[in-house]
């Protein structure tokens, strides 16, 4: 039975683990859901212990279901929520903190100050990043500040850093080895990603010491072995890449010019740029998006903080709907007559925009208003959002006629805002067979370097389609609808 590819993927949320055959064939997936904790506003952290416990409970779960032991297991590959930041002891493996998680904005003053004084054009040069609080290296300056003897502690080398991967290899190797590979990197605002290496510069900024940092490797390589007492037998980690970069290898977006789009709680679209870093006129990140044999191939993203969760807060907040799934049907039966639109700026406006102090609008609501236009305004404000960043990786890459956009996550379920989102776009948006994009993606890096899985033309040919959205609309309507929305954003932000 060997020849199988365990993959993790520890997301924000949740963990999951995933079983894949050499055909790339999920065979079983276990989940686990954590707690969010939010000590004040604006804060969110993961306790590391949660981290850890649920990798190895799905991992587990997802073996027992696959009828799988560790000798079946080829590799291990590891995905997992970008940014967050953890600092552990080297000795005993335990955190000195919770982890602070992408999401949360403690550090928005300092993030502020590095743009008033003119900073965040050298961290743009040369990590691709803007100055902003999602990035690790401000978490990991206040960790460093706030947590007592942590300084001392750091430069004397007993304390390691690590975005999530880096935490959960050390753990799995028991300590044996401090590493993440370039993908997660380049998410940290302390990493060169056209030289490839932590930037001294960086480092003496945000007065981090050289002694916490992990080794950078091959997204696709030897990570270690993952300690016999956890699966029963020694299995080796081959592969980890952050959880997007991860999903746009398992879309087989491997050539220039081709994008994927990932619709979870919020959404993540990355267009892959070859070996060309590409710098955006346009405010949105260049990232690594690969690594393997030392070449990284890089990728332009737009991150939209609210996509699914626009769903969740129509069910969750306001009690409009039972399940997110009834929403398709209701924007189906909304008023056309009825202009209402959403800017879902619960927590800011991400890319392009980056207005950390927007708070969401709906506009156009009359007396006539049901549930019925908020829950389409609810999903058509996801299609506005990644047209926004559809129109400036165009003006920042120059996209060729007729790109297509493989999409992924839990809201590719809803058929309506697909369609709505083909036809916002103006490109055909394409929902792939296998849903789990993100797990596929690490178990393929891990399968690849393990031998599992063949060269990366072989394994574009498995990517199979599930359903085409093709746009429908009307080019006039598609204008009108758009510079709507434009207005709504101006509005909203204050301009
Ligand atoms: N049928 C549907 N229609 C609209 N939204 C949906 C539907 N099914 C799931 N969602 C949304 O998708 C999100 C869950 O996707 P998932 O990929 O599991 O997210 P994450 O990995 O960020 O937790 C939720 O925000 C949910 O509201
Ligand atoms: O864990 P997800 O799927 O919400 O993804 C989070 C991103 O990696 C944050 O950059």
């Amino acid at each position: 039975m060997a020849g199988h590819v365990l993959a993790l993927d520890q997301g924000t949320t949740s963990t999951r683990a995933m079983v894949f055959a050499a055909d790339a064939r999920p065979v079983a997936a276990a989940q686990r859901e954590f707690p969010q904790h939010y000590p004040r506003p604006g804060w969110v952290e993961h306790s590391a212990e949660d981290l850890w416990l649920t990798t190895l409970t799905t991992a587990r779960l997802a073996l027992e279901e696959a009828g799988l032991e560790a000798r079946d297991i080829a590799a291990i590959g590891i995905a997992n929520q970008r940014e967050t930041t953890l600092l552990w002891d080297r000795e005993s493996g335990h955190a000195v903190h919770n982890a602070i998680v992408w999401q949360d904005r403690r550090t928005a003053a300092h993030c502020a100050e590095l743009r008033a004084d003119g900073t965040e054009a050298l961290l743009t040069e040369r990590t691709g990043l803007l100055a902003d609080s999602y990035f690790s290296a401000t978490k990991l300056a206040w960790l460093l500040d706030n947590v007592p003897g942590a300084r001392a502690a750091a430069q004397a080398g007993r304390l390691a850093f690590g975005t999530v991967d880096s935490f959960l290899l050390s753990r799995l190797t028991d300590g044996a080895l401090h590493a993440t590979d370039a993908t997660n990197a380049s998410r940290t605002m302390l990493y060169d990603i056209r030289r490839g290496d932590w930037d001294d510069d960086l480092l003496r900024l945000f007065r981090i010491p050289r002694a916490v940092l992990p080794e950078v490797r091959d997204s696709a390589g030897p990570f270690g072995v993952a300690a016999a007492r956890y699966f029963g037998g020694p299995v080796a980690v081959c592969g980890m890449a952050g959880d997007q970069q991860a999903a746009l290898t398992g879309q087989a977006c491997f050539q220039p010019g081709m994008v994927k789009s990932t619709y979870g709680t919020g959404c993540f679209m990355l267009l892959n740029t070859g070996a060309q870093a590409v710098a955006s006129r346009h405010r949105l990140l260049t990232t690594v998006a690969c690594q393997i044999g030392g070449r990284r191939t890089y990728a332009l993203e737009g991150a939209i903080f609210v996509a699914g969760a626009a769903v969740q807060w129509l069910r969750d907040g306001l009690g409009l709907v039972a399940e997110a799934a009834e929403t398709g049907a209701l924007a189906a039966a909304a008023d056309p007559e009825q202009p209402v639109v959403l800017v879902p700026a619960f927590v800011g406006l991400g890319a392009p925009h980056w207005d950390s102090e927007a708070r969401g609008a709906l506009y156009g609501l009359t007396r006539g208003t049901t549930r019925r236009e908020l829950a389409r305004a609810a999903l058509e404000s996801v299609g506005y959002q990644t047209r926004d960043l559809l129109e400036a990786m165009r003006a920042d890459a120059g996209l060729a006629e007729g790109t297509v956009i493989r999409v992924d996550g839990g809201m590719t379920a809803s058929d309506w805002s697909m369609q709505f989102l083909a036809d916002m776009l103006g490109a055909p948006v394409d929902r792939p067979r296998v849903a789990e994009t993100t797990a596929l993606g690490a178990a393929y890096l891990a399968g690849l370097e393990a031998g599992v899985f063949p060269e990366p033309e072989a394994f574009a040919a498995l990517w199979a389609l599930d359903r085409r959205f093709a746009p429908a609309m009307a080019e006039e309507r598609r204008a009108m609808l758009y510079a709507r929305w434009q207005t709504a954003v101006r509005r909203t932000c204050g301009r």
